[in-house]
């Protein structure tokens, strides 16, 4: 054999030694094939009847799925705009999204039962949880019912530990000073919101440790990474390719690293106590997941998956949703003494606790027409279908579509909202401080509350479990950091656009500046 044919050697060589015109011929027939194979093994597209924004063929829709990776918003308000009152559809890799965009479609989504329209399949679908988090949170989701009943039941009980946690977190990341200070925004909220949420979680002092927190918060990414290289491809080639995308079985390890010591602990504890109830039992989610009873749940690896999971959904949701008010603080400063009014004149006769959050109706209405305004996230209702279904107007949609709804464009809709680009912050509190008169105030709805054109949590029956913990926290660190800081933005900065990275929400990073309150 020729030397040359050794050196140098190699995939790249031969990558470089294939000429254009090959490689044309090589793609062109890959195009073909594909075109072929989804004609004769798939067969026709069951969705062709939806109008589609961008490239709707077989092949060609991956350029607008790739687009979307960067321009979705741009593209669903398009969609929006154009087909309102109908369905559209979006090319993602790997699927198409149908787009619903009536409220009356949300409320057919709604009613429609979970054998019909699966939240759970729509998430497994696109979190690609066999080949990301593990296989298990599909076989059993029992951390929803823990969040939506035994923590959202006992959020009275556990508000001095959350509040307890604030306090240590907001001091940490942001310490008084009579100086102003400048702090990245999304960083700065990301660790006191990953901190104080924690305590709930995995208790003290775990939720302090800055390792452990870095691990938690750079999960989504790599979450995100492998699902952006790897969506595309046939489920064969998945559990390959994460690895080369994504670091998520280190991060796991890493987790299980910090959760393990805890955990054996416990195991002894509740070992040496008769009862398994040992005296100040941890009252916390990663206790509860302990105490479930379901014996292949119990390895730390697995109960490790439970937390991070639970953290996926939790912290980059909150940490949005915060760092969006902070910027709407500081865009409109004349709301900062209003809210110290409310808070300070509220805790000043009942002191701090959950009932005193829950008369702050300033304070819940500027959260909730932060989050009408600044999604944190693109889709509502997203599910998938596992039978037929027909719409109220008669509109029918094949099984094995995934369907949403889209937050922006509908909690924006001039139809739907007064002044809907408007930023109203007692819009929802039925407050006449200085307000346009606007129908919307006179609803009186809470941050928690979901309605059919306000879908940021859902609606409905799988609507967010942890939407109330997740409003307790908000509200917490809001008030907290009202009353306790001034706030602005660095001078010459002002509010960055909200950036989209494929259907997720990352807020633009800002410098804000604080310093103790000075009046
Ligand atoms: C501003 C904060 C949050 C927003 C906007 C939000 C939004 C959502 C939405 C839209 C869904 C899908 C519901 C549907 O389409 O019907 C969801 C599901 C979920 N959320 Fe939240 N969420 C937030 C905070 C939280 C927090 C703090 C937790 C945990 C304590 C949490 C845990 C979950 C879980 C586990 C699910 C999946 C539920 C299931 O599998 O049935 N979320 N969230």
């Amino acid at each position: 054999m020729p030397p040359d044919m050794f050196e140098p050697s190699g995939p790249i060589y031969i990558g470089l030694h294939i000429d254009f015109n090959s490689g044309l011929v090589c793609c062109s027939a890959i195009l073909v094939c594909a075109f072929v194979f989804r004609m004769t093994l798939i067969g026709p597209d069951p969705l062709e009847n939806i109008p589609s924004i961008g490239y709707s063929g077989s092949i060609s829709s991956y350029i607008t799925a790739l687009r979307y990776l960067w321009d979705g918003p741009n593209m669903i308000q398009e969609g929006y705009q154009k087909y309102k009152g109908g369905l559209f559809k979006i090319p993602m890799l790997g699927y198409w999204m149908v787009v619903a965009t009536t409220t009356t479609a949300v409320e057919d989504i709604r009613k429609a039962d979970d054998d019909t329209m699966s939240f759970r399949h729509a998430l497994w679908k696109f979190l690609q949880t066999d080949y990301t988090i593990g296989p298990e949170l599909r076989l059993d989701s029992y951390h929803v019912d823990f969040l939506r009943t035994t923590l959202t039941h006992q959020l009275t009980g556990v508000f001095p530990d959350i509040y307890d946690e604030a306090l240590c977190a907001l001091p940490d990341a942001i310490p008084l000073s009579d100086e102003w200070k400048t702090y990245s925004a999304p960083t700065t909220v990301m660790k006191i919101v990953c901190q104080t949420s924690n305590r709930m979680f995995v208790g003290a002092p775990v939720c302090r440790n800055a390792d452990y927190q870095k691990v938690i918060i750079g999960f989504a990414l790599e979450i995100l990474k492998a699902l952006i290289g790897f969506m595309a491809l046939p489920s064969f080639f998945k559990p390959y390719v994460v690895p080369i995308f994504s670091n998520i079985t280190p991060s796991i390890r890493q987790c299980s690293a910090h959760l393990e010591p805890l955990i054996l602990e416990r195991r002894e504890k509740q070992a040496a106590s008769s009862d398994g109830n040992w005296e100040d039992k941890p009252n916390d989610l990663l206790m509860w997941c302990m105490d479930n009873g379901r014996e292949a749940e119990q390895s730390v690896t697995n109960l490790t998956r439970r937390i991070i999971l639970v953290n996926f959904a939790a912290i980059h949701m909150s940490t949005t949703a915060l760092t969006y008010a902070l910027y709407n603080l500081v865009t409109y400063p004349e709301c900062i003494p209003v809210l110290r009014q409310e808070v300070e004149s509220i805790v000043g006769i009942h002191g701090w606790s959950k009932r005193s959050l829950n008369k702050m109706l300033k304070l819940d209405s500027f959260l909730r027409e932060t989050l009408r305004l600044h999604s944190v996230g693109t889709w509502g209702m997203q599910r998938l279908t596992l039978k037929p279904f027909t719409f109220s107007d008669g509109t029918r949609i094949p099984a094995g579509t995934m369907i949403g709804c889209p937050v922006v464009p509908m909690q924006t809709d001039p139809g739907l909202h007064n002044n809907p680009k408007e930023f109203q912050p007692w819009r929802f509190c039925g407050s006449t401080s200085g307000d346009t008169g606007d129908e919307d105030r006179k609803r009186f709805l809470q941050l928690t509350s979901t309605t059919p054109d306000f879908i940021i949590f859902g609606h409905g029956k799988v609507a967010c479990p942890g939407r109330f913990f997740g409003s307790l926290v908000l509200k917490i660190l809001l008030a907290r950091m009202v009353i306790t800081y001034d706030i602005a933005f660095e001078s010459g900065r002002s509010r960055p656009p909200n950036i989209y990275i494929s259907s997720a929400s990352v807020p633009g990073d800002v410098n804000l500046v604080f310093r103790k309150r000075q009046n």
